[in-house]
């Protein structure tokens, strides 16, 4: 009897196991075929050919396109990563860079925090065999304070580069200085030409000497680092420009398309506009989640409450509708709940900030709302007041919004302005470094040894008043 049950449970247990495989083999078939049909794919030789040419390479490729998750596995499996260096890719928020590097250590088959891990301020997932790091871009300033060389990577990628924030701003300037630097310790700076050897190019020997303050480790060699600077709306030549001329590459085609709606005229309040058409869609459209970009945490509560109260004004079977916040102050926990799968016969609607606005893919979103709003840093030099105030977004923004669709179906992206605001806007968004007060960049730079505040390589330089 015992003996009995015993073999009934083996088998039982092996059969779960044996179900367990197939499944994971099923799903492991899924994603290599994903994979594959991603437009990067196809171009997956001509970039590593152009990496290899090139010390500093700029790729712009739309939304969705497989920038994020694949190129750095394209890095790895063409041996970026020999005698143990890694590939670090920035991000300029931590829930992009979890995300991300959960997806990937899946898609490659690995336990996250082996091969593929993350590091973010607080949380390190990675080991001594990580070798594709994802880590928000103030991680990779804080790297650069113990080790000044950022000697452990053979490549680095800054993503989202279009969102011109402070920390990517200064970590542009210190790569520019760390990649020079490196590429002189082992004889790769050509001295006649002052040029790397592959690369940028610079005019004059004093602007190679100035330009550098790091100081010499006596006798050290270091490989040359390469530096791929991407996003799906960065204007190219103001980077190549940066880099003397720096390659651009550009990705074209997306996997499935997203259709873009306007209003026909201006939206008094763009609250009851958002309202309307989260019904809208919940009435009228497809099943398939909604993406709703606001400007904080007050408005996204706000905008909770509302539609808590008038779901439940609909008759019962179209009561389904599962509301989900997502903004920075957010515990990670709750910042996750945005991921969960959504129950069978329910729509979900998220309520983000900018937050959820680049290189995240939540799965099931098929509808954006867009009122082309966002809450920016200002500062004021006369009186020293920094605030935040609601300003319209980009282009590059309203792009990278309509982009959170379409990610594993067709999708469709409502803008509550007309096409003619649309057209007004301007192509990039300011750069934080020249609308906010400097203080905490002066204490950044002086902490990685730079003097000579001023001097600094900026990609563009912040209002000189600003220093004061
Ligand atoms: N966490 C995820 N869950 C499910 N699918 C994902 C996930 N991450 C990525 N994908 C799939 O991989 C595709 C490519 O994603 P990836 O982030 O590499 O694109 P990208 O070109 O970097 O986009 P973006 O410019 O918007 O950051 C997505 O469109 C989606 O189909």
């Amino acid at each position: 009897m015992a003996q009995g049950s015993l073999n009934k449970a083996t088998l039982s247990g092996s059969s779960t196991n044996d179900n367990r495989k197939v499944d994971n083999f099923a799903r492991r078939q899924k994603l290599s075929q994903h994979r594959r049909s991603l437009p990067i794919a196809t171009v997956e030789r001509r970039l590593i050919d152009e990496v290899r040419k090139n010390d500093i390479l700029i790729i712009v490729g739309e939304t969705g396109s497989g920038k994020t998750t694949q190129i750095p596995q394209f890095l790895f499996n063409a041996g970026f990563c020999k005698e143990g260096k890694s590939i670090g890719i920035t991000q300029p928020r931590r829930v992009a860079a979890v995300t991300v590097a959960k997806r990937v250590a899946e898609e490659c088959g690995v336990e996250l925090g082996q091969r593929v891990g993350y590091s973010i301020r607080f949380e390190d997932v990675t080991s001594s065999s990580t070798r594709i790091k994802y880590m928000t871009d103030g991680l990779l300033l804080r790297e650069a304070l113990l080790d000044p060389y950022l000697s452990r990577y053979s490549v680095i990628i800054v993503d989202e580069a279009h969102e011109r924030t402070v920390q990517s701003d200064v970590l542009l300037g210190l790569l520019k200085n760390v990649q020079i630097a490196r590429s002189k310790s082992n004889g790769h700076l050509d001295t006649e030409t002052n040029k790397p050897k592959n690369g940028m190019v610079l005019e004059k020997e004093n602007d190679v000497q100035s330009s550098i303050f790091l100081k010499h480790d006596q006798g050290k060699k270091f490989p040359p680092l390469k530096l791929i600077v991407m996003s799906a709306s960065l204007d190219a030549r103001v980077f190549s420009d940066y880099f003397g001329g720096a390659k651009a590459v550009h990705v074209q085609g997306r996997q499935f398309p997203v259709e873009i709606f306007y209003t026909f005229h201006p939206e008094p309040d763009y609250l009851d506009a958002t309202l309307i058409t989260v019904f809208q869609i919940h009435l009228e459209e497809a099943l398939g989640d909604i993406l709703v970009f606001l400007t904080g945490q007050e408005e996204i509560e706000s905008v909770e409450r509302l539609i808590k109260e008038r779901v439940l004004q609909l008759p019962e079977n179209n009561q389904r509708l599962v509301i989900v916040p997502i903004f920075s102050s957010l515990p990670s926990e709750q910042q996750m709940r945005v991921f969960a799968s959504t129950p069978a016969g329910y729509r979900k609607v998220i309520l983000a900030t900018n937050i959820a606005e680049t290189s995240v893919t939540i799965p099931g979103i098929k509808y954006v709302i867009d009122p082309g709003l966002v809450k920016a840093r200002s500062y004021d030099p006369k009186q020293g007041l920094e605030s935040l105030t609601v300003v319209p977004i980009s282009k590059a923004q309203a792009l990278q919004r309509s982009g959170r669709a379409g990610r594993d179906g067709a999708g469709k992206c409502f803008r509550l302005y007309p096409e003619s605001e649309f057209d007004k806007l301007e192509n990039s968004t300011k750069p934080e470094i020249k609308r906010c007060n400097l203080a905490n960049v002066i204490l950044q730079l002086k902490a990685l040894g730079v003097d000579d505040i001023i001097g600094f390589d900026f990609i563009e330089k912040p209002s000189r008043c600003f220093n004061r």
